[in-house]
């Protein structure tokens, strides 16, 4: 199987750079940016000081890149419904692999929910893995999943690579809320270690947090276990425990008061949202995930909302 990644910021080209070995094409949407990671065999702004390989080639042709049987979709959430609709003839009938985390807020939608406007079987790749280690090679498993078990399986083949290992599962939408939770998680973490508020505070949040997730993953229509695999658990632990997350160090700068980069992407701002309307409609209990949105709204600081969790009433913790 031929294969492309669309989206050439960190993780499309760190994908890439994994997969050159058994040639790839690359896609990025501005023209220049194409040709000087073509020319000049890096990509400066996301990747700086890493080699693409021989067998990678970057193009901002979209059709020639969706030329390819099997396509990574590595453009972030919030674009990815309006890419999908604007280049849905491009994408149909190909095996269409989503590597975003996050739920869409317009339409709280995850990342295969939206790809199945083109496609009867969207594959996730999603899993603990920094954009960064596997484009240094470093070893990586990730989960793959596909409700098409023989899709799944052949996804399996095709992307695994010397460094990364998949394990397969047919629960895309698991997988998918397993990405999009954990980055909420890591926002609340990262508040409480900027807020200086302490190790075993973060602690709780994480083990607190992952009783959210397990709670909101069956209504939404995912196996509950699912989430304890690398696609959740695994990347739950990472993201909460590493300032080289986006989320976690956007959580740390509000923990801070300080400012934190608006151009970059952190998908758990916009997915905290999201997920607290999905669990204020379908009356789930989620108390960080709705502390976190209103954070990022501007509702709550981060000691007001460390006080709101607090002051629950008490009650048993299964
Ligand atoms: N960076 C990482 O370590 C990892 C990222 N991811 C996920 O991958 C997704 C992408 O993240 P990154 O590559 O890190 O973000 P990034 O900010 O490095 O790159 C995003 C890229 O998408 C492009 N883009 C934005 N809107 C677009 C649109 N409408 N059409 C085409 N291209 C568009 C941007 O130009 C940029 O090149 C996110 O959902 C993230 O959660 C998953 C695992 C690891
Ligand atoms: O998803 C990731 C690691 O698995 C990357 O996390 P950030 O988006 O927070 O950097």
């Amino acid at each position: 199987m031929s294969v492309s990644v669309l989206g050439a910021g960190a993780f499309g080209t760190a994908l890439a750079i994994t997969l050159a070995e058994r040639g790839v094409t690359l896609w990025a949407r501005d023209a220049d940016a194409a040709a000087a990671m073509q020319e000049t065999r890096e990509n400066a702004t996301r990747l700086k000081g890493i080699h693409l390989p021989d067998g990678l080639t970057v193009t901002s042709d979209l059709a020639a890149a969706c030329a390819a049987d099997t396509i990574l979709m590595a453009v972030p959430m919030q674009s990815t419904a309006a890419f999908v609709a604007e280049n849905a003839d491009l994408l149909r009938g190909k095996a269409l692999v989503a590597c975003s985390k996050g739920v869409d807020l317009t339409s709280l939608r995850g990342p295969t929910a939206i790809l199945t406007e083109v496609t009867r079987s969207p594959a996730i790749l999603t899993g603990p893995s920094f954009a960064v280690d596997i484009a240094r090679g470093l070893p990586t498993a990730l989960t793959l999943a596909c409700k098409n078990p023989i899709l799944g399986e052949a996804l399996q083949e095709t992307l695994t690579t010397p460094t990364i290992r998949l394990y397969r599962s047919t629960d895309p939408v698991g997988a998918e809320l397993g990405g999009a939770l954990k980055n909420v998680i890591a926002i609340a973490a990262g508040a409480v270690m900027g807020a200086g508020l302490g190790e075993s505070a973060r602690a709780a949040l994480i083990t607190r947090g992952f009783t959210e997730m397990m709670r909101i993953a069956s209504p939404l229509g995912a196996v509950p276990e699912t989430l304890m695999g690398l696609c959740g658990l695994g990347d739950l632990t990472l993201t909460c425990t590493s300032p080289t997350s986006r989320n976690y160090a956007y959580g740390f700068a509000l923990g801070q008061g300080a400012d934190y980069d608006p151009t970059i992407t952190v998908e758990g701002a916009a997915t905290a949202r999201a997920l607290a309307r999905l669990a204020n409609d379908k009356g789930i209990d989620m108390p960080i995930t709705s502390v976190v949105a209103a954070l990022v709204e501007g509702r709550l600081d981060v000691s007001q909302g460390m006080q709101k969790l607090l002051s629950r009433p008490l009650k048993e913790e299964i």
